[in-house]
Order: structure tokens, then sequence, then C-alpha cells
């Protein structure tokens, strides 16, 4: 028998006034494996991964996590999951270290020192450790933002655009960082990107979101093939500009 989803959507729909924002999405993610939610503004990732959060309530469906139905009981999973989102700024007076201190207090962090010093060493964030949070570069700020999320060494890790403002070599080895992450804890990543090149080489398997539905669902292999295409770049483009029907299961 397979294991139970570590993450999944059942149905999930979210309506704002006349704006469908999710519709009928429903997908179950293997425990350990890393996916890639696609699609292009105003496709549905954000308001998928917030429901998978308990963050927005969906307006019909559910969103279980380790189990647990988020609109309803995600007390029970919170401290097992964490996210990143460039969008979600910290408080800036604070420095770096004092703001994930913070986090480690919020998350029951037992040696929070040693949690912080391995992080800023895996993340190089020594250099800026004890700035204020308001005065870092972007890059900076993103990559503080992953420590944040790994604080609490989450089973599940959501990250919305985990690798933006990143110079193309940090990218590089941020994505190293994530993937080693992964094999360490088994974590299951669900990342909401832009970047194809990231998702072609980081994840197992592509959601694609078109207008809040799911318009494919593959692995990056088996994407490029049935599209007959040489990177997901193409195949994005395809899907966006509704020239991949024939290539749907
Ligand atoms: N709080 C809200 N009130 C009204 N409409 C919203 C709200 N949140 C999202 N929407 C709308 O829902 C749709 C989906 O938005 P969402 O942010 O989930 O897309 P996205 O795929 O994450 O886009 P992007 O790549 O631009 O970040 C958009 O049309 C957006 O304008």
């Amino acid at each position: 028998m397979p294991a139970p989803a570590a993450i999944a959507g059942e149905a999930l729909r979210k309506v704002y006034g006349a704006t469908v924002a999710v519709d009928a999405v429903s997908f179950a993610i293997a425990p350990g494996s890393i996916t890639a939610l696609l699609g292009g503004n105003g496709a549905g990732k954000s308001t998928t991964i917030g429901m998978l959060m308990g963050l927005i309530t969906p307006t019909a469906g559910r969103a279980h996590v380790l189990g647990a139905d988020m609109a309803r009981e995600r007390y029970r999973v919170l401290h097992r999951m964490n996210f990143e989102s460039p969008y979600v700024d910290m408080p800036h007076r604070l420095t770096v270290r004092q703001n994930l201190k913070v986090f480690g207090m919020l998350y029951g962090v037992g040696d929070i020192a040693g949690r912080i010093a391995a992080l800023a060493e895996g993340l190089a964030l020594g250099e800026f450790l004890d700035r204020p949070a308001g005065k870092l570069s972007a890059g900076q700020k993103t990559r503080v933002a992953l420590a944040k999320a790994l604080i609490n060494e989450p089973d599940v890790l959501l990250l919305d655009e985990p690798t933006a403002s990143l110079d193309p070599d940090t990218a590089d080895w941020v994505r190293s960082h994530i993937e080693r992450y992964r094999d360490r804890r088994a974590a299951t990543i669900l990342l909401a990107s832009h970047n194809m090149g990231e998702v072609e080489r980081l994840c197992d398997r592509v959601i694609m979101l078109k207008a809040g539905r799911i318009v494919d669902d593959d692995t990056p292999a088996g994407l490029l093939r049935r599209y007959g295409r040489d990177d997901l770049e193409e195949v994005f483009l395809d899907v966006a500009r509704g020239h991949g029907e024939r290539a749907r299961p």
C-alpha cells in the first residue's frame, strides 16, 4: 500500500467575489518528494499554498497536511511544517539573529543558539547575522527567509519562489541546500516558482495551474516527452498559450 500523502488537496476551491482563484484542485503529494506548483501570474499558486498553510479558508474542499484538515485542526501539525515567501517581511529593527531567535521560540526549538549557528553556516548568513533585518539586500533577505523556514527542521516545507532575487550562483547553492535538506530529513517540499531551470533540477513532479485549475500533472521528464520539448520553459509557454491540448494524457 502506498504511504499516505504528506500534502493533499481535495477539490479545493477559493472564490473572492467574482474571482475564482482556485477551482476543483485535487492532488496528493508523496512524503519525501519535491513538487512544483507552476503557473502564470494569478494562476492560483499562492492561494493554494495559503490554504495548505491554513491561512486561507477554502470556499469548498479540503487541504490536508500530515493527515490534518488545515481549516479545522492545523494546530496538530503546524509545529511540523513551515513556509517561506518573499512577500512576508520580518520586523525591520530586530537583527537577523533576534528574528531567528523569536521564530525559534515560537516553534519551541530546543537549542536555538546552536540551530541559528548551523543555519548561519549552511546559508552563509554570518556576515549579516547581527545586522537589522531592514538593512539587508533582497538576496540576503531571501536567504534569511529560508533560514526562518528551516528553523524548526520541518517535515513539510511550503516555499513561494525560494530563489527570488538571488543571483544565479547563490540561487544554485540555495537549491543544493534545499535538496540536501530534503535528503537529510526526508522532508516533503511544495514550491511555487517561475524559474523553470529550478523546477527541472529540483522537482520530482510538476503540477501546472492555469486560471485556478490543474491543467497538467507529471514528472519534468514526462512533460518534456509529451509536449515534445527540450526544456520546461517551452512546455510552460505551450500551456500558458493553450498550445498544449494534444499533449495531455
Ligand atoms: N485576497 C484576495 N482578494 C481578491 N482576489 C484575490 C485575493 N487573493 C488572490 N486573489 C486573486 O486570485 C487569483 C489567484 O491569485 P494568486 O495570488 O493565488 O496567484 P499566483 O499564481 O500566486 O500568482 P503570482 O504568480 O502572480 O504570484 C488572482 O486573480 C488574484 O487577483
